[in-house]
């Protein structure tokens, strides 16, 4: 579905990708993680088709972005993390917009909207950052593209709406699509994601399924600070110790993608040799 190699990208003189590659061959929720700067956004947005690669191929749906298709556009939506919308009400948002999408289900977009609590009386001018935000949301899940780029989409949003997001994702209606999310909120999404991207660098640090995550690593909270001795990564939580250590036992634990992140950050390596030693026979790439 999306398949990237030896990508260069730079915003004038300021390099963000140099000879990067992805392949993301099945659906399913992606997680698209690095620190802030690392080139989240420009990735999704050259793999929208907004911005156009220096050096190398992208080929997505067996499209190249770039081009801009009308075959191409129709089977991707795009949520940025900021975006300006006119005083429209959601019912005109849908009528204007839905018929770009092929795919478009107006009882799905209704649905979500009632999910979501999204004022159906109100222009977008009037309604809070949080209500338009889910309007958008609403509009881009009910398209049914096969690719699905959304940056930062919790952002914004209270409990409720994390929680609202959380089961409207969950839908059986979302299983045969790419949705590639970037988010620093791991924590709220990681129960829904299959695959986890880390960029560090301008390339991919590290590119997992869930299960191999779960059989390379086990990360876990100690009461003895001992039993942190060669971890991959610790810290202090309270009275306790939250750590990340290879997985010697192949009992398949949950990941807290937070502290993940924080020990790729801080030992990258650490994280990719436990990863190398520990390969589960499934699928390698999402
Ligand atoms: N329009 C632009 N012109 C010049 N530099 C830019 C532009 N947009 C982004 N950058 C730079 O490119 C790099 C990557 O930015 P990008 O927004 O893709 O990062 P990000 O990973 O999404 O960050 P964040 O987590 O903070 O949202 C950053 O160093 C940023 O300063």
């Amino acid at each position: 579905m999306i398949h990237i190699s030896e990508l260069a990208f730079n915003y004038a003189s300021k390099p963000v990708y140099a000879d990067f590659s992805l392949k993301l061959t099945q659906p399913g929720v992606v997680g698209l993680f690095g620190r802030n700067g690392s080139g989240k956004s420009t990735l999704l947005k050259i793999l929208s088709g907004l911005l156009f690669p220096d050096h190398g191929k992208v080929e997505v749906l067996h499209y190249e972005p770039k081009r801009r298709l009308p075959a191409f556009l129709e089977q991707v939506y795009f949520v940025p993390e900021e975006f300006h919308l006119p005083d429209i009400k959601i019912a005109a948002l849908q009528k204007h917009h839905a018929p770009f999408y092929p795919k478009f289900s107006h009882p799905d977009f209704v649905r979500y909207s009632e999910i979501f609590e999204i004022p159906q009386d109100k222009g977008f001018a009037t309604m809070s950052l949080g209500q338009k935000k889910k309007a958008v949301i609403a509009f881009a899940l009910a398209t049914h593209t096969p690719l699905l780029l959304m940056d930062e989409p919790t952002n914004g949003l209270d409990i409720m709406g994390r929680a609202q997001f959380k089961q409207i994702m969950s839908g059986p209606e979302h299983a045969d699509r790419l949705v590639l999310i970037s988010t620093h909120q791991a924590h709220d999404l990681e129960n829904l994601m299959n695959h986890v991207l880390f960029v560090d660098g301008g390339k991919i640090a590290l590119s997992a399924s869930m299960p191999q995550l779960q059989s390379a690593l086990h990360l876990g909270i100690t009461d003895d600070f001992s039993q942190t001795e060669g971890c991959i990564y610790h810290e202090a939580l309270g009275n306790q110790w939250a750590y990340v250590a290879a997985n010697h036992h192949n009992h398949a634990g949950k990941i807290n993608l937070e502290l993940l992140y924080k020990a790729l950050s801080i030992n990258k390596q650490g994280v990719l040799d436990a990863m190398s030693k520990n390969q589960p026979p499934v699928e390698k790439s999402a």
